[in-house]
C-alpha cells in the first residue's frame, strides 16, 4: 500500500479518536483494515466510561478482532492507529497476529502532549523495541508528518 493510502485511513483513525473524546473517554482510535483493504472495525479508546485499565483503542481492537477473525487472516491485516501502541497494546497486536501496524505520530511525541498527566502516564518505549523482541517480523510504518497536525488537534486541551 502507498503512503496516500495509510494517510487516507489515519483521516480515518482522527475521526474515530476524536469520537473517543467526544464519548468522554481519552483521544485516541484505531481500524482493522483488512487484505483487500477494507475497513474490518473501528475502535475508540473506551478506558474512561467502561472504567477498563486496558481499554485503550489498539488492545480493545484486537479483543474484537480475535473474537472474530483467525490469526491466519490477522496477519494479512494492518491496524491503524493515531498514536503509536503502548507496550501493553503492541503485546495485543503481537499475540493477536496482527501482521502490520501504521501510525500517525510517535510515542516520543505523545509524551510531549501529555507530559506527566497521571491519566496517560504514557509509556515511553517504541514499538518496534517490542515487536523486536518476539520471534515473528510485524511490520511497523509511522509515523506520518502529515497528520501531525490534525493528531495534535485532538488532543489539545485534553491534557493537564
Ligand atoms: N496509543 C494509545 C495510547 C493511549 N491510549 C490509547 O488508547 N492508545
Amino acid at each position: 500500500m502507498s503512503d496516500r493510502d495509510h494517510i487516507r485511513y489515519l483521516k480515518r483513525v482522527v475521526e474515530v479518536s476524536e469520537a473517543a473524546r467526544e464519548s468522554g473517554n481519552t483521544p485516541f482510535g484505531a481500524l482493522l483494515v483488512g487484505p483487500d483493504g477494507e475497513i474490518l472495525l473501528e475502535q475508540g479508546n473506551i478506558e474512561v466510561t467502561e472504567r477498563n485499565c486496558t481499554g485503550h483503542a489498539e488492545t480493545t481492537l484486537m479483543e474484537r478482532a480475535s473474537g472474530l477473525y483467525d490469526k491466519k487472516f490477522l496477519w494479512d491485516c494492518a491496524l491503524y492507529t493515531s498514536v503509536e501502541p503502548c507496550a501493553m497494546c503492541s503485546g495485543s497486536i503481537y499475540w493477536g497476529n496482527v501482521g502490520t501496524v501504521v501510525y500517525g505520530i510517535s510515542e516520543k511525541r505523545l509524551l510531549e502532549l501529555t507530559g506527566d498527566d497521571e491519566q496517560n502516564p504514557t509509556l515511553d518505549l517504541p514499538c518496534r523495541e517490542v515487536f523486536a523482541a518476539g520471534q515473528k517480523p510485524v511490520t511497523v510504518i509511522g509515523p506520518f508528518e502529515e497528520l501531525d497536525e490534525a493528531i495534535v488537534a485532538v488532543h489539545a486541551g485534553y491534557w493537564t
